[in-house]
């Protein structure tokens, strides 16, 4: 390695780039490495799409509102810096799904939608008779011939039929991915489904020796786990571990552009100032990739990522105002129904520490492919449509004592058929015209969490041994 300091830019300062950061920040420590670290973010504060507010003593997630814990990397960083005795497990695990103007619990063993177990699916009344002969034929079906990549809409409606896919497995992924399963990649989202297709044939057979016990007996165990204050204390506690003399923390300053020189990159900021970088994390979304960087062409290999735009809205209730009080998280409404809403948390329930005494919190989700001009409704429009929705459902006809409506514009991305090619096409031809450069975020491997911080980690194993080299 060459004399003298190192200079890493990352940017953006969502959970990926602040997951980079701290990554870096305890190798450089452990390997006393000379390298220095610019952390840049455009909004006033960090954490990007993690976002909780509050009012009236209610905790409000304005983005995500947990984490799974089965993808171990978010409570592990949580217990790192000293929040392990924050971590909340969700208060229920049951959730309901809204076919025509019924609320239905999910039958047991259903892991995605797909049966593990027989039974609870036959005995559900979501699904008619031919419903439920038609998922039988998973059993008798052969397997497909081997593909690179599908939509899932396609994979498992060629399975169990339309009403599985359209009654529990499409509404439960629009709960994850805001997107047309008939769009959505199977190898970029569910690879293991099409793995266990072609080991097993039958995805039911299948899913019995490949999904752990806990999911198969139908336990409705915790699955996420939150914080006690929210999840924003997670991205305030890795930027309290952030030591200023590795890492600088560049807030209110977006990046306007970058420049590649011989050995080295031009980041320009909007404040005028320049930061001259050795390597760079980009975890900013990729229309701004592309953006920052347009004097490259190369970005087309990857296509037009198309990112949904959803809003949501939580009330804040007295407790009396719930008359269908059921114990569950919440429910996510079937592709068939007659609402305008995709989903509704109930948060008093799935996360009891969010909530005073006496009081309920609902929370409403808008928007998705084909519905999104509703984002750009006004408040009391969103807050209306929600509220319509809620007394269909619930009953609810008491006016609430608050609502916060939150948009995310182009927020969620959409990882349609072909994802993994485009993107392996993509990080060749950065490797080819910018090395050192590295992308990591919620539009490439993963939109969860846990996902994002893996990307975060990897991104800073990548730029050290770009470093090193
Ligand atoms: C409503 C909603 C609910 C969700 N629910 C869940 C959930 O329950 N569980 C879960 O695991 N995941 C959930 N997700 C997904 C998860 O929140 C995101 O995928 C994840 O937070 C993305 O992190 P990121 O760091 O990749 O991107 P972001 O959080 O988008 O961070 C990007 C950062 O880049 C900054 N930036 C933008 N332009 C510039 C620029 N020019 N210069 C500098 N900085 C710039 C932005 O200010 C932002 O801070 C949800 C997402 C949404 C929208
Ligand atoms: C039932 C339900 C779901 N999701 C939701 C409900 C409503 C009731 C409730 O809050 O419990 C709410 C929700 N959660 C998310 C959305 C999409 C974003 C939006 O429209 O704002 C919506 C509408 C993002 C998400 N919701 C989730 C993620 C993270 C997924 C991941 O880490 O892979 C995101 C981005 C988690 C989730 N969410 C859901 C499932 C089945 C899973 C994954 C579980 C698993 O894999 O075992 C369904």
């Amino acid at each position: 390695m060459s004399e003298g300091k190192k200079n890493i830019a990352i940017v953006g300062g969502g959970i990926t780039g602040l997951s980079a950061a701290y990554y870096l920040q305890k190798e450089i420590k452990a390997k006393q490495l000379p390298y220095k670290i610019d952390l840049i973010d455009a909004s006033d504060k960090l954490g990007g799409k993690i976002d909780t507010m509050k009012q009236d003593g209610f905790t409000i997630e304005r983005g995500p509102d947990s984490f799974l814990i089965r993808k171990e990397s978010a409570a592990r960083v949580a217990r790192e810096v000293g929040l392990a005795d924050d971590l909340v497990k969700n208060g229920t695990g049951k959730a309901y799904v809204l076919v025509g103007d019924q609320l239905h619990e999910m039958p047991k063993g259903s892991f995605m939608g797909i049966p593990t177990q027989l039974s609870p699916f036959l005995f559900s009344n979501m699904f008619s008779l031919k419903g439920k002969i038609r998922l039988l034929s998973d059993f008798v079906l052969p397997k497909s011939e081997p593909v690179a990549d599908q939509s899932v809409g396609e994979f498992f409606r060629k399975r169990f039929g339309n009403e599985l896919l359209e009654n529990l497995i499409e509404p439960l992924l629009s709960g994850i991915y805001a997107g047309n399963i008939d769009d959505l990649s199977l190898m970029a989202t569910f690879p293991q489904f099409y793995q266990m297709e072609q080991k097993h044939r039958s995805l039911i057979k299948g899913s019995r020796e490949v999904l752990p016990k806990k999911v198969r007996t139908g336990k409705k165990t915790s699955k996420f786990y939150s914080l006690k204050d929210g999840l924003q204390s997670l991205v305030d506690a890795i930027e309290s571990h952030l030591d200023p003399s590795i890492v600088s923390i560049h807030k209110e300053t977006a990046v306007d552009h970058i420049e590649k020189k011989i050995d080295h990159y031009h980041v320009l900021l909007d404040s005028g100032d320049v930061k001259k970088v050795d390597s760079m994390i980009l975890t900013i979304a990729f229309p701004v990739v592309k953006r920052v960087l347009s004097q490259y062409d190369f970005w087309n290999v990857f296509g037009e990522t198309k990112a949904t735009s959803v809003a949501n809205v939580a009330f804040g209730f007295d407790a009396s105002a719930i008359p269908t009080d059921l114990d569950g998280t919440g429910f996510v409404v079937s592709r068939n129904s007659d609402y305008r809403i995709t989903a509704c948390t109930w948060t008093h329930k799935k996360w009891p520490n969010t909530t005073p005494e006496g009081k309920a919190m609902l929370r409403c989700y808008v928007g998705r492919p084909g519905d999104e001009a509703v984002v750009d409704l006004t408040d009391e429009e969103i807050a209306a449509i929600a509220l319509k929705d809620l007394k269909k459902v619930m009953g609810v006809t008491t006016k609430p004592d608050f609502h916060v409506v939150t948009r995310w514009k182009d927020s969620m991305p959409q990882y349609t058929v072909g994802h993994l090619e485009r993107l392996s096409k993509l990080r060749n031809e950065i490797d080819k015209a910018l090395p050192g450069t590295f992308i990591a975020g919620n539009n490439y491997q993963g939109i969860g969490i846990p996902d994002c911080i893996d990307q975060g980690e990897k991104a800073g194993e990548n730029v050290l041994d770009f470093l090193s080299e």
